[in-house]
């Protein structure tokens, strides 16, 4: 009988799979098995039968060391990884490493410790064996770690008791994941607008059929009541269902909400979930018995046994975009998802990127609309402050009418949010003896001013450097200006104009968790803050009830970039932060310093004026051919030799296939010229919509000159970042 061979995709970067003997172990496609590959092994997935090996492999061919206990990558998923890498022009290995990410705590559940009272009580007693002894008096077993966080004793005393009997150990089944959520636990009444879209979901994951839906709906209109209902009917198909947020929207407000609503906090799945929590969600979510995922981006790849519905929140947010490794907009590709396993998907937005608008708008997506708040409360009032007319006094950054708001506010016992998006003190340093400025060693960007971590820190590339006592250049003492603010600079002058306000500055590089994060959210909920100073951080999602007071520090920030989103992306971070203001009650206000209020996103804003935006900007969009109404794809080459990078550029400029529908642009150097330490040249490709841009580059860079040195290329097919 002949061998039989499979192929095995590992997770590395590495397009094709790898053939390995099955030997005696009974695998078939999709299975995780373990492989040999050079000197270790590593996990990988079985991707096909192999029934033509190349016989010239016949003796160097490997078996399979051992098929592991998880369930298999189903087709649909294997289809999925397969499918975004041909998009993405990403190696396939790089996609499935992502589906495979359960950390390397798989395996046996590790055994939770339960003690309780059993023998006689110690010959020594101590107050703390004492109230060991008492908590346990019930004689009910707890986790080891329970009971001596009850008594209040450290862990060594309870092992103490342990040793002398007075205690016994028992084995304590392992916590589940994720419990059960109840559809019917707490249904809200719904308005009939909301009631309406409900009914719309609520078939659509009935019908389990492919279907996207746009929920368009005002800042606080209660989108999340809306989909919650699409939620409960998938739980009542017993199906299940995948909630993406932007990472910093999964805050403890959200997952209370969820609670609130369904009995149990969903799943989580983010960056800071522990190894081996995330090797248990993710066998969870394999077996069907984790029903409900709330998670960031890279919860897309996450291994369903019978996905029936997915939540895109807030789906125009920049952050659902990865930049880095494999290319892929998550939004994007969990319509290619939900596509694929035939379910409806709902994008939720109250400002819907340009794409989904336009989409929308074509009737490639169904449009649910709330166009009202939730309870009847007004949207913002906004106001223009010209900065070049009533701005503020040199060297400071609110102007008296946002000033004089801010102190009615705070006598109203309202709160007061102040929207700086940018980061630390001030964006650049410079000496006033000489004009040196402070800049990054390996980027082509300012050192900005954190003086809250007392350095100076590039925004780039992270690095960072103690204040010098002297300037560098002409060794000047006490000669440093700031110039612009930062958060912590408006916050400075916060403390000089309001000295008795309760002030909180949110930031990210000023948190060190999302505990953090969650911790202060509750407390401007709460009402213990009068003045919020934020980075778009406090932006997004966010509902604080005594909030009616939004000023924008600087509007004009975002739109300064030469990028050609920076419209879109100003007016929808814009609508979101005044979107904060009178969610509860009273008139909330947003105040806009900028130097512009002629500009469209200004005048949009101010008249409250969405349609108004969005047809000037599809416009715009369609006449120069961009997303949606052509493609964009961008390919950066960068080295540590500005020479070598240039040289490769305009190589592969001169051998781009000729297709008189395409057009390459460049290459010229990018706008960040120097990225640690690394040159960077860019190619910007357009397209027509119709035209396969992924096969196109494909065919391109087979026939491109091999990379040398350090030189590398980045591909990205419908870039949202042109830096
Ligand atoms: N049917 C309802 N019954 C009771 N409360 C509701 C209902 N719908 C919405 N709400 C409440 O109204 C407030 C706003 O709702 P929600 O936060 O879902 O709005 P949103 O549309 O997501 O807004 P944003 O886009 O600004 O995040 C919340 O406090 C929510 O609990
Ligand atoms: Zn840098």
């Amino acid at each position: 009988m002949a061998r039989r061979i499979v192929d095995v995709l590992v997770p590395l970067a590495l397009d094709q799979p790898y053939s390995y003997a099955a030997g005696d172990i009974p695998v078939a496609p999709g299975d995780v098995v373990r492989v040999p590959l050079g000197t270790r092994e590593c996990a990988g997935v079985v991707w096909g039968e192999n029934t033509t090996p190349d016989p010239r492999l016949d003796n160097r061919i490997k078996a399979i060391a051992e098929k592991l206990d998880v369930p298999p990558l189903r087709d649909e998923m294997r289809k999925l990884v397969d499918w975004i890498a041909h998009y993405t022009l990403a190696p396939r290995g790089m996609v499935l490493r992502m589906a495979l990410r359960m950390g390397e705590g798989l395996g046996p559940e590790r055994e939770r410790v339960g003690v309780r009272l059993a023998g006689a009580p110690p010959a020594r007693m101590t107050p703390a064996r004492a109230r060991v002894l008492a908590t346990l008096a019930d004689r009910l077993v707890r986790a080891k770690s329970d009971a001596a966080k009850e008594a209040g004793v450290s862990p060594g005393v309870v092992d103490g008791l342990i040793d002398e009997g007075t205690l016994e150990t028992v084995a304590l089944p392992p916590e589940p994941v994720a419990r059960a959520p109840d559809a019917d636990f707490s249904r809200p009444d719904l308005s009939p607008e909301q009631a309406a879209a409900a009914a719309a979901l609520r078939d659509a994951v009935a019908a389990r059929t492919f279907a996207t839906f746009l929920l368009d709906g005002v800042t606080g209109s209660g989108k999340t009541e809306v989909y919650f209902e699409g939620v409960a009917e998938a739980i009542r198909q017993r199906r299940q269902v995948l909630i993406l947020m932007p990472e910093i929207a999964l805050t403890a407000q959200s997952l209370d909400r969820f609670s609130a609503r369904f009995g149990v906090r969903p799943a989580e799945w983010h960056s800071e979930i522990s190894p081996r929590k995330r090797a248990r969600i993710w066998q969870g979510v394999a077996e069907g018995e984790v029903r409900v995922v709330a998670g960031a981006r890279s919860a897309l790849f996450l291994p369903f046994a019978d996905l029936g519905f997915v939540v895109v929140d807030e789906e125009h947010d920049p952050a659902y975009k990865q930049e880095d490794g494999v290319r892929y907009h998550a939004r994007d590709m969990a319509v290619v998802r939900a596509h694929i396993e035939k379910f409806p998907i709902v994008l939720a937005s109250a400002t819907p990127s340009v794409e989904t608008e336009v989409n929308a708008r074509k009737g490639r997506y169904r449009r649910l609309s709330l166009p009202q708040r939730f309870g009847g409360q007004s949207l913002p009032h906004v106001e223009a402050i010209d900065l070049s007319r009533e701005g503020p006094p040199r060297g400071r950054w609110i102007a008296p009418r946002l000033a004089e708001a801010v102190t009615v506010a705070i006598e109203r016992k309202q709160q007061a949010l102040l929207f700086l998006n940018r980061r630390g003190y001030a964006p650049l340093t410079l000496c006033r003896a000489c004009g040196y400025r402070f800049a990054c060693p390996q980027c082509d960007a300012w050192l900005v001013d954190h003086r809250f971590k007392r350095q100076l820190v590039c925004h780039h590339c992270g690095f960072s450097t103690p204040h010098p006592a002297v300037c560098p250049n002409c060794h000047a003492a006490d000669s440093f200006v700031a110039c612009g603010p930062g958060v912590e600079r408006v916050e400075e002058e916060v403390g000089t104009l309001f000295p008795q306000a309760r002030v909180m500055v949110m930031s990210s590089d000023l948190l060190t968790s999302v505990d953090k994060l969650r911790e202060e959210l509750t407390e401007i909920q709460e009402g213990r803050v009068d003045i919020v100073i934020g980075t778009q951080l406090v932006a997004k999602g966010h509902h604080f009830p005594r909030l009616n007071l939004v000023g924008i520090v600087d509007a004009d920030l975002g739109l300064a970039n030469g990028d050609p989103r920076a419209a879109e992306r100003t007016f929808q971070l814009l609508s979101q932060v005044a979107g904060r203001a009178g969610r509860e009650e009273g008139q909330g206000i947003g105040f806009l310093q900028t130097h512009q209020p002629e500009h469209p996103v200004m005048r949009a804003l101010i008249a409250g004026d969405r349609e108004a935006f969005y047809a000037s900007e599809i416009d715009i969009r369609e006449r120069l051919h961009y997303p949606p109404f052509g493609r964009l794809a961008s390919l950066i080459v960068s080295a540590s030799d500005r020479a070598a990078a240039e040289t490769h550029a305009r190589k592969l400029a001169a051998i781009a296939p000729r297709d008189e529908r395409v057009r390459v642009l460049g290459p010229a150097e990018a706008p960040v010229s120097l990225l640690r330490g690394r040159h960077r040249f860019r190619l910007l490709i357009k397209a027509p919509r119709a035209l396969d841009l992924s096969g196109y580059m494909r065919d391109w860079l087979a026939a491109a000159p091999k990379t040398t040195g350090d030189l590398k290329r980045e591909i990205d097919i419908d870039p949202t970042s042109f830096l």
